[in-house]
């Protein structure tokens, strides 16, 4: 996710620090889009077993919420915690202008680094407060993307955890995006098989404490672009869910992945199954970390609905979208929710 003028943009994490106790205008959300403070407190994000489940209750995680957590998911616990280690080492101990030698290229948009801004500036995104947020994107699949010397140094089992927990990771997908294909009526590999080659990205978030939290986000309202996202967080809190049209807090739970259907997956399953639409609040008393690992087709892949699951009573409801022209669109236009995946949607 990413950025225009890495270069001259401040960071969140130097702001907070800088002691303020008003934030900056350009971070302060329009009314509509300031957190309610009492989300709905009676829904918990489902929970599924991935030693014993059964398929109809992942069915119904991803049609009423496209998001669920997974435990018995075979990663080991302590490698979660080695990363959330290391990746908070290098927002806490390292000095900024160590960490600046890692910022984003300002040239293109969802480009490696250390950055604070999401969005490309253009004219239709710059509406947009910004989010209170800094982050390290790694590219890390295919290998032919992988420069491990563009990621952090310090400390120094930093690389190595980050390539462990991405190829952890990739295995994870797999299995769970064939978990999800069979319990909507597809073959295993039949998600996989339509997105091709992992393109994976992890993606470090750092939300410092924020003196305003009614009126800023740490993350704008989205739904991931990809495939499918696997989420690791610390004890605070902070991601919200929208179901219907509540927002639900996901409560962390340790040593689970917290798994996200994204939009190609919504396409491909032909709206049976919905991408998660999501967003991180603040917090005015602790910093909060997360590790998003998405996992994207290639840019010159063409998604489509399934075959299997349109007929005449199904029709199909996206239009076919290369990834990399849905790419494009996201970082120009913005997420604002999800008006990228609305975009596609058929006229029935
Ligand atoms: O910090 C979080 O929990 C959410 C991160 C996220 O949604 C993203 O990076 O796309
Ligand atoms: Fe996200």
């Amino acid at each position: 996710m990413e950025v225009s003028d890495e270069g001259n943009v401040t960071r969140v994490q130097s702001l907070a620090q800088s002691g303020l106790s008003r934030v900056p205008p350009q971070y302060i959300q329009p009314p509509q889009t300031r957190p309610v403070r009492q989300p709905d407190p009676t829904q918990t994000l489902p929970v599924i077993d991935l030693s014993s489940f059964d398929l109809a209750a992942v069915a119904h995680a991803c049609r009423h919420w496209g998001a669920f957590h997974v435990t018995n998911h075979g990663v080991p616990p302590s490698l979660l915690a080695a990363l959330r280690r290391a990746a908070l080492s290098f927002f806490i101990d390292t000095p900024m202008p160590e960490k600046l030698r890692y910022a984003c290229s300002p040239a293109a948009p969802a480009s490696e680094g250390y950055g604070s801004k999401m969005l490309a500036s253009t004219s239709e995104s710059s509406s947009t407060a910004l989010d209170w947020r800094d982050y390290f994107d790694h590219h890390t699949l295919p290998l032919s993307r992988r420069n491990p010397l563009r990621w952090p140094e310090f400390p120094p089992e930093y690389r190595e955890t980050v390539a462990r927990y991405s190829e952890e990771m990739k295995g994870l997908a797999q299995k769970v995006l064939g978990v999800i294909s069979e319990s909507v009526g597809l073959r295993a590999s039949r998600i996989e098989d339509a997105v091709g080659e992992f393109y994976q990205n992890v993606t470090v978030s750092y939300y410092p404490p924020c003196p305003e939290p009614d009126l800023t986000l740490g993350l704008q309202s989205h739904s991931d672009m990809g495939a499918i996202t696997l989420l690791i967080q610390d004890d605070v809190g902070g991601l919200q869910v929208l179901k219907g049209d509540t927002w639900v807090n996901v409560q962390p739970l340790q040593d689970a992945v917290l798994v996200l259907l994204a939009d190609q997956t919504e396409i491909i399953t032909n709206g049976k199954y919905r991408s998660c639409e999501h967003r991180a609040i603040t917090n005015p008393d602790r910093a909060r970390l997360s590790v998003a690992t998405f996992h994207d087709p290639a840019k010159t892949v063409k998604i489509s609905p399934a075959s299997e699951l349109i007929n005449e009573s199904s029709p199909a409801k996206y239009r076919d979208v290369v990834y990399g022209d849905y790419v494009l669109s996201w970082y120009t236009k913005g997420p604002e929710g999800k008006r990228n995946i609305d975009a596609l949607v058929l006229d029935s």
